[in-house]
C-alpha cells in the first residue's frame, strides 16, 4: 500500500501545504485543482517542487460533471479533459480523478456512463493515463459505490478504475460486503476520511466536518476489514475537507495525518494478523490507571500562594528533591509537585506562561514502551538532563509544550517519590482528597482534534460526546477522552469566542493548558466543611439555582439546603450522583474542582453554565486571589 495526503487537507498556499506533507513523512499527495490553479508558478514547476520534497504526485483532482452529459455539453466534457491531461503530462501524474456528475442536465444510466468512462479511458490510455471513478454521496444518479463499480466494470477499459471514498460510502451507512468482491486491481485509489456523527446533508457534512480516522465516529475499522478482504495493496490516501483544518497548522495536521494512518493500519493488522505496509511495529496503547502527579510550574513568590492553596485543600508537604527547588505535596493517593527550581524545563515554562501546570504524570504499565509508541506516532519525546541518582522519568510533549510522564511500577519508575525526594511529614489527616478526578484543558478550537488524537492514539482511552456548553461570553465545546474504568479522565475545551474563560485563558497563559484539575473525595459535604475551616474561598453558586434544583429534583429541602450551605452543585443520571464544588479562580484563570461522584460517568454537563456564569462575575473582580 503507497499512502498519500490530499493537499486539500491543509491551510496554506501550495508550497506550504507540500512542505508540510513532506515534513510529517508521506510520499504521496493528492494535487487538488485549486491549490495548482492557485499555485504561481507552472505545472512543470509544482512538478519539481513536489520532487524535489521526495514526493509523488499520485492523482490529480476533482474533474467534475463528466459522465451522462447530452450534447453539446458532451463534447465539451471530453475536450475539458484531454486539457486536464496535459496539465497531468506536465504535473508527472497519471491518474485523474473523476468524481459523479451532481448536473441537472446529466442524464442517467448506468450504460450511458459506462460508454462515457470507456471512451475517456481510450483516450487517457493514448497518453499513458489513467482514470478513477468516485461516487459523489449527492451524485445526481451515481451515489453509491455498487453502481459507480458498475459503471467501472462494464467501461471494460484497463485504463479506467474505481475510487472508493470512506466517507461517501460510510455517510450513507451503505453494506460494505460489496467491496469484498472488487477485484482489488480495479480499485485505483482509495480515500479514507472519518466524520462526526451529524445530523445534516452529505455535502454539507463532507465539505465541513471531515476528519481524519478516529477523530470522528463512522466505521472506518469495518471499511478497512472489507478493503482488506479484496487484497487491495495499491494507493490509499487522506482525503479532509474541515474548516478546523483550513485554520490550523499545516505542519501539525499533516502530521495528524500521518499519525492517524498508521494507528488505523495497526488495527487493521492487530485484527487480521496480516503484514500492513513497512509500518513499524507498535507498542500497543498504554493502559493508564491514574494520574501519579501534577506538577506546577511556579515562581518564589508564587510559590507560596500555591502552596497556601494546597494547604487549605489538606495537602501537605511530604517530600523536598534533594537536589532541586522542588517540592512534593501529597494527601491520599494524590501528590501535586511544586517546581520553583531555577533551571529546566519547570523554569522556561514559568517564565513562557507564568504559574501553570507545566507536566502531568502518568501511571501506566509500560512507561518505557508507551514512549517509544508516542515515537512511532511522531509524538516529541523529551528529554532533559538528570542529576545524578535522580530517576530518569520517560516523557513526551503534550498540550501547549507541556510534559506528559509516564511511571509504571514494573521498572521501578513509581520508586520516583523515594529515589528523588526526602521525603517529610508522613503522617496527617487531609480533608478527604483522594485522587485527581479528572484534569480539564484549555486550547484552541482548531486544535481539538489534534490533541484527541494525540490521546487516542498513544493511550487506551474512548472519547466522548462532545458537550456543547453555554458561557456567558459564547459556547464552549467540551470533550472527554477517558479510560473504561475513569481511572484517567482528561477533559479537552475549546471555543470559537474570544470572550469565553477557556479562551480568556488561553490568552492569560499565553497558550493551551490545564485550566483546572478536579480532584475525588468520598464525601463532598466533609471535604467542603474541612476546606472553610482551613479558610478556602469556595465559588459562590447563585440562590436561583437551589430554588430550581429543588423544583426539579425529588431532593428533600433539608438536602437542598446542605447543596445551598456548601456552594456544592448535583446532578442526577438515572440513580447515579454527581456533587461538586469549585475553588475561586486564581490570578490567571485556574481553578480546582472537588466531586463525588456516586457511579455517574459524566462531569456535570448541566451545571456548568451556572458555575461559568459565576466565574465570569468573579473573573471581573478585581481582587482575585492570588497564588
Ligand atoms: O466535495 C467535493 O466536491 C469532493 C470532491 C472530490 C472528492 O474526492 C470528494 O470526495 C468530494
Ligand atoms: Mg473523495
Amino acid at each position: 500500500m503507497r499512502t498519500a495526503l490530499a493537499t486539500v487537507c491543509l491551510s496554506g498556499t501550495l508550497t506550504e501545504k507540500i512542505e508540510a506533507i513532506a515534513a510529517a513523512q508521506f510520499k504521496g499527495v493528492e494535487i487538488f485543482e485549486n491549490d495548482l490553479l492557485s499555485f504561481n508558478g507552472t505545472p512543470a514547476q509544482a512538478r519539481r517542487m513536489i520532487e524535489d520534497l521526495g514526493l509523488e504526485t499520485i492523482t490529480f483532482q476533482p474533474f467534475r460533471d463528466f459522465e451522462g452529459m447530452p450534447e453539446p455539453q458532451r463534447s465539451k466534457v471530453f475536450a475539458r479533459a484531454e486539457r486536464k491531461f496535459d496539465v497531468m503530462e506536465e504535473l508527472g501524474c497519471d491518474l485523474l480523478m473523476v468524481c459523479s456528475n451532481v448536473s441537472p442536465d446529466a442524464l442517467g444510466g448506468i450504460e450511458r456512463a459506462a460508454a462515457d468512462f470507456h471512451e475517456l479511458g481510450e483516450r487517457a490510455a493514448k497518453r499513458g493515463l489513467r482514470v478513477a471513478f468516485e461516487a459523489l454521496s449527492w451524485g445526481r444518479h451515481i451515489h453509491d459505490y455498487r453502481d459507480s463499480w458498475e459503471v467501472v466494470r462494464r467501461a471494460d477499459h484497463p485504463a479506467v478504475g474505481l475510487v472508493l471514498d470512506s466517507f461517501h460510502v460510510l455517510a450513507r451507512g451503505t453494506d460494505l460486503s460489496a467491496i469484498r468482491s472488487i477485484p482489488p486491481e480495479r480499485i485505483f485509489l482509495v480515500q479514507m476520511a472519518d466524520a462526526p456523527k451529524l445530523d445534516m446533508d452529505y455535502l454539507s457534512w463532507s465539505r465541513h466536518y471531515r476528519c481524519f480516522p478516529g477523530q470522528g465516529d463512522l466505521p472506518i475499522d469495518d471499511f478497512m476489514l472489507a478493503l482488506h478482504a479484496t487484497g487491495f495493496d495499491g494507493l490509499l490516501s487522506l482525503e479532509i475537507f474541515n474548516d478546523r483544518f483550513r485554520a490550523g497548522s499545516a505542519r501539525s495536521v499533516a502530521v495528524d495525518g500521518q499519525r492517524s494512518l498508521i494507528v488505523m493500519l495497526d488495527e487493521l493488522r492487530r485484527r487480521t494478523g496480516a503484514a500492513v505496509l513497512d509500518l513499524p511495529n507498535l507498542p500497543s496503547k498504554a493502559q493508564c490507571s491514574g494520574i501519579e502527579f501534577v506538577e506546577f510550574a511556579v515562581d518564589e513568590r508564587s510559590a507560596v500562594g500555591l502552596e497556601q492553596t494546597l494547604t487549605g485543600l489538606g495537602f501537605r508537604k511530604a517530600g523536598v528533591h534533594h537536589s532541586k527547588a522542588v517540592t512534593r505535596w501529597r494527601q491520599g493517593n494524590l501528590n501535586i509537585v511544586v517546581n520553583a527550581d531555577k533551571e529546566g524545563f519547570a523554569h522556561s515554562f514559568n517564565i513562557t506562561h507564568g504559574t501553570s501546570v507545566c507536566a502531568l504524570a502518568l501511571r501506566v504499565s509500560d512507561a518505557r514502551g508507551t514512549v517509544e509508541r508516542a515515537v512511532r506516532l511522531l509524538d516529541q519525546p523529551f528529554q532533559q538532563p538528570v542529576g545524578p541518582g535522580e530517576m530518569d522519568v520517560p516523557a513526551v510533549r503534550g498540550l501547549g509544550g507541556s510534559l506528559l510522564y509516564f511511571v509504571d511500577h514494573e521498572t521501578g519508575l513509581d520508586r520516583l517519590w523515594d529515589v528523588d525526594f526526602k521525603r517529610i511529614d508522613d503522617d496527617f489527616t487531609g480533608a478527604g482528597l483522594t485522587a485527581v478526578d479528572h484534569v480539564s484543558q484549555s486550547m484552541h478550537y482548531e486544535e481539538m482534534l489534534t490533541w484527541l488524537l494525540f490521546y487516542m492514539s498513544l493511550l487506551d482511552v474512548q472519547k466522548m460526546p462532545v458537550q456543547t456548553v453555554i458561557d456567558p461570553g459564547g459556547v464552549v465545546q467540551s470533550q472527554a477522552v477517558e479510560t473504561r474504568d475513569g481511572a484517567l479522565r482528561l477533559v479537552l475545551n475549546a471555543s470559537q469566542s474570544r470572550h469565553t474563560l477557556s479562551s480568556r485563558f488561553l490568552t492569560e497563559l499565553f497558550g493551551s493548558g490545564v485550566q483546572h484539575v478536579a480532584f475525588a473525595t468520598g464525601d463532598i459535604f466533609a471535604t467542603v466543611e474541612q476546606l472553610k475551616a482551613n479558610g478556602v474561598d469556595l465559588l459562590p453558586i447563585p440562590e436561583n439555582y437551589y430554588d430550581d434544583l429543588e423544583a426539579r429534583t425529588d431532593l428533600t429541602a433539608e438536602n437542598v439546603e446542605r447543596l445551598r450551605g456548601g456552594n456544592i452543585m448535583y446532578d442526577r443520571e438515572g440513580s447515579d450522583e454527581y456533587l461538586q464544588a469549585y475553588t475561586k479562580a486564581m490570578e490567571g484563570g485556574f481553578f480546582f474542582e472537588i466531586v463525588e461522584r456516586r457511579n455517574y460517568r459524566g462531569y456535570g454537563a448541566t451545571n456548568a453554565p451556572i458555575r461559568l456564569a459565576s466565574q465570569s462575575r468573579l473573573a471581573s473582580d478585581p481582587t482575585p486571589p492570588t497564588f
